[in-house]
């Protein structure tokens, strides 16, 4: 399997996932810290965490993937969604907690 296929599998088959730079418990960069802490204010028990400082090929596949050059990266049902300033748009308009809501419902 080479790397897009293995990102396309991790966001498909994980309801919520976010590649970050460190973990949530010790994030290695406030735009990480940010995205971490917009998830627990939605009130998602757990999500998927990729840490991209442990694997370069991930940390550029990613960007690769999605088009888009930066980290976090949050994805939703295997959609990507955006990085940490869309998450904090869509959180302060209460459509990211509509969209974990939804979640929630059809599990
Ligand atoms: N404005 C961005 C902030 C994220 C950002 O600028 N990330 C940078 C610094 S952490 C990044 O990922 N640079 C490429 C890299 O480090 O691989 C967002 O909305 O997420
Ligand atoms: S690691 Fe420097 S801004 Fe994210």
């Amino acid at each position: 399997m080479d790397i897009q296929e293995a990102l396309r599998h991790t966001v498909t088959t994980h309801p919520v996932v976010l590649f970050m730079k460190g973990s949530p418990k010790f994030p290695q960069c406030g735009f990480s810290a940010r995205a971490v802490q917009i998830l627990q204010a939605c009130g998602l028990e757990s999500f998927t965490a990729i840490d991209v400082l442990a694997d370069p090929a991930v940390r550029q596949g990613i960007k690769e993937y999605s088009n888009w050059p930066t980290i976090p990266q949050l994805y939703v049902s295997g959609e990507f969604i955006g990085g940490s300033d869309i998450m904090t748009e869509m959180y302060q308009s209460g459509e990211l907690q509509e969209l974990i809501k939804g979640l929630n419902a059809a599990e």
